[in-house]
């Protein structure tokens, strides 16, 4: 099979490894604006080649788009445009306004869009990743819209790259996605930017971050390339929830600014319920 990834960062990278050692993929051909990162991927033996994205398309069984979401809407119509019969699989975080641009196209058929619920803080070829989505989810959104032999042929690689399945609609897997995984990064990167401005002495920040504070802000490191399209797009569903993270902040600031003590631990206790089931 030949395999086109456009966008060789972490993901694409990631699975360029997976495609090359459970052999999925004969050829893999790279496609990135930035030079640098393509050398790096051929480098690294990511990809075989960087190319041009027609010439990607046109010498490809399957297409892979990993780039940030506001690439993949302006990348998409014109793809599906050049598509005979080859296969487009948008890996995007987030869905909506991506599937709305393309619903009428003629080739939506050609499209299947998937998200990998898997991934890092760190961007770029150089944190590509081997064993990335082994065991985790892959979200298919709205399924419904591709051809059967597209959805087919994707949902192979995925068994190969031994992950789970989920189906969402386009509404539900946006809502979702704001409700569980853009809602964490917001909190990491107020997290960061508060313990920027209260502790100005980075050697105290350096000494005292154990595993606490590590793991709580790790997310805080991502890249806002990749981050600042995601809540463009998915603002109203983020502004929602964020609402509420805002209420529960303010409400642990009142307890503890009247010395409810009880309380304080009742909203501990009732928070320790995702214990069970993250288990
Ligand atoms: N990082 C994660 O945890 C994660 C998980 C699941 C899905 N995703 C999604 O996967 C996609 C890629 O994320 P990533 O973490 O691999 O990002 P990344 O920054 O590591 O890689 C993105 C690559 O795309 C390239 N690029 C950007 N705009 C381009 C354009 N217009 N044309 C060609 N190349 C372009 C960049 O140069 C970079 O090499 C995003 O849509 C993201 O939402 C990310
Ligand atoms: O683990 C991380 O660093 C991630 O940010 C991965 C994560 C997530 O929120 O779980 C981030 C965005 C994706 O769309 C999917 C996965």
């Amino acid at each position: 099979m030949n395999v086109a990834i456009i966008g060789v960062g972490l993901i694409g990278g990631s699975l360029a490894i997976t495609l090359r050692e459970q052999k999925i993929a004969t050829r893999i051909l790279g496609v990135d604006k930035d030079e640098n990162n393509l050398k790096k991927a051929v480098q690294l033996g990511l990809i075989q080649e960087g190319v041009a994205l027609e010439k990607a398309v046109k010498e490809s069984d399957i297409v892979f788009l990993t780039v940030p979401v506001d690439a993949i809407l302006h990348l998409l119509p014109p793809l599906l445009d050049r598509v005979s019969n080859q296969v487009i699989v948008d890996m995007g975080s987030t869905k909506k306004t991506i599937l709305h641009a393309v619903s009428d196209h003629p080739k939506r058929g050609r499209l299947v869009a998937a998200h990998p619920m898997a991934g890092t803080e760190h961007s770029g070829p150089e944190a590509a990743i081997p064993n990335l989505f082994k065991g985790k989810m892959m979200v298919y959104v709205d399924a419904m819209n591709s051809d059967e032999d597209a959805f087919e042929a994707v949902d192979a690689i995925i068994e190969q790259l031994e992950m789970h399945t989920t189906f969402m609609s386009a509404n539900e897997h946006d809502l979702h996605t704001a409700y569980v995984s853009h809602i964490s990064h917001v909190t990491s990167f107020a997290l960061a930017l508060t313990v920027l401005e209260k502790e100005k002495s980075q050697g105290r920040i350096f000494e005292l971050a154990g595993s606490g504070f590590e793991s709580t802000v790790r997310l805080a490191k991502s890249s806002p390339d990749m981050w600042t399209p995601i809540f463009r797009q998915n603002r109203d569903n983020v502004l929602e929830v964020l609402q509420e993270h805002i209420r529960q902040l303010q409400q642990i600031y009142d307890v503890l600014d009247r010395e409810d003590y009880d309380l304080f631990y009742k909203l501990i206790k009732k928070s320790n319920k995702i214990r069970r089931i993250l288990r």
